[in-house]
């Protein structure tokens, strides 16, 4: 199968493969201004970020301009709008809590405290190429299967505590790890919306920096050390890399206000989630789509009529193609999603060489 069993299911568009730009979504007939086109509520993996928790439901992402929310689960780093919200979230995912609570866990009890990527040298530098990405995974192999050895030996010998103590020290990177390990989750509770990530564009090079790949590496061993050992079998390094080589083309931001409905600026950006459903839209600069997002829910409609056979898509722009020139719009496409744009606006635009 092409695309989630939930996108084959409308009667009023199709997913197909293009020429220029993978699989996109068609209308397969005309479609009124207006008119709801798909909802999602699928999430695979989600975050937010470390600076907001107080202020996001881990549940349903709701902000309300920077006010604390009351209900905490202080052990598990995360605050809930409301007991519905945190009873959904207790009961959603097999592991939820007790894995969440190991990973706040870290670098609590030792001498770590957390490490902030932005200061890592190795952050600005180019991204690892696929054979430095193959040696560093190779490298954390070794590591990854003496930490598996150590946690479910009976009775672990005395440098197998020790290789224990020693990752545990190394200070967790928490944005990272909090990403990884609700899509671990989703491997272990939810095979059928994994299979939905397999499915998805996959990104050869996805470390946006040596520090990057080796932040991973290091909450994976994190995750091997820390995580209730019903989960071991699932944190796997072809798992995360799944995870990173997916996400890298087909995440959406959570926003603290709609970009779509609200282009004035002052919107923040929270965190970010794979839904695996969402990710079949195409980019346009012209996009007959609006998208927004209610709680865990990406809605999609009709931005204006649309023929039979149209492609439907959204604008990765967030509303910022209206008034940017098209060598702009190219750049930024290219620059964040890698991309040359073949959409029907920039085909038009074309400037005809003197
Ligand atoms: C979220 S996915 C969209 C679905 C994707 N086409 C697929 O087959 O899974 C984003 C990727 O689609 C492709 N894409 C989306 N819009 C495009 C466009 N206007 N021109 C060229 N490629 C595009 C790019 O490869 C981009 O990384």
């Amino acid at each position: 199968m092409s695309a989630p069993a939930s996108l084959h299911a409308s009667s009023i568009f199709t997913v197909r493969e293009t020429a220029e730009s993978g699989r996109g979504v068609y209308a397969t007939q005309f479609i009124s201004k207006g008119t709801l086109l798909f909802e999602t509520a699928e999430i695979a993996a989600s975050v937010i970020y470390r600076e907001y928790w107080k202020e996001v439901c881990s549940q349903c992402f709701l902000y309300d301009r920077g006010r604390n929310w009351r209900i905490r689960d202080a052990k598990a780093g995360l605050a809930f709008c409301s007991e519905e919200c945190q009873k959904i979230w207790r009961s959603d995912e097999v592991n939820n809590e007790e894995a969440s609570i190991a990973i706040e866990g870290l670098g609590k009890t030792g001498q770590s405290n957390t490490s902030d990527p932005d200061e890592d040298p190795e952050h600005l530098l180019p991204r690892p190429t696929i054979e430095e990405i193959e040696a560093a995974w190779a490298a954390a192999e070794e590591t990854a299967t003496k930490i598996r050895a150590a946690r479910t030996s009976t009775k672990p010998s005395k440098p197998e505590r020790r290789l224990l103590t020693q990752i545990l020290a190394i200070p967790p990177i928490r944005g990272v790890i909090a990403y990884q390990l609700p899509a671990l989750l989703t491997v272990a509770n939810s095979p059928s919306l994994w299979s939905d990530v397999l499915i998805l564009e996959s990104e050869a090079m996805p470390y946006i920096s040596p520090a990057d790949l080796k932040f991973q590496i290091t909450s994976y061993h994190h995750l091997l050390a820390c995580a209730p050992l019903s989960l071991l079998d699932h944190i796997t390094a072809s798992n995360l890399r799944t995870l990173a080589a997916k996400s890298s083309h087909n995440v959406f931001n959570i926003w603290s206000q709609d970009l779509d409905e609200d282009t004035s600026g002052g919107s923040e950006c929270l965190g970010y989630g794979l839904w695996t459903a969402a990710s079949y839209w195409n980019h346009s600069c012209g996009p007959n789509l609006r998208k927004r997002r209610e709680g865990r829910t990406w809605k999609f409609w009709a931005d204006r009529d649309v023929e039979e056979g149209e492609a439907l898509c959204i604008s990765y722009l967030g509303g910022d193609e209206k008034h940017m020139t098209r060598s702009e719009r190219r750049e930024k496409l290219k620059e964040h999603w890698k991309f040359d744009c073949a959409c029907a606006r920039c085909e038009e635009e074309v400037q005809p060489h003197a």
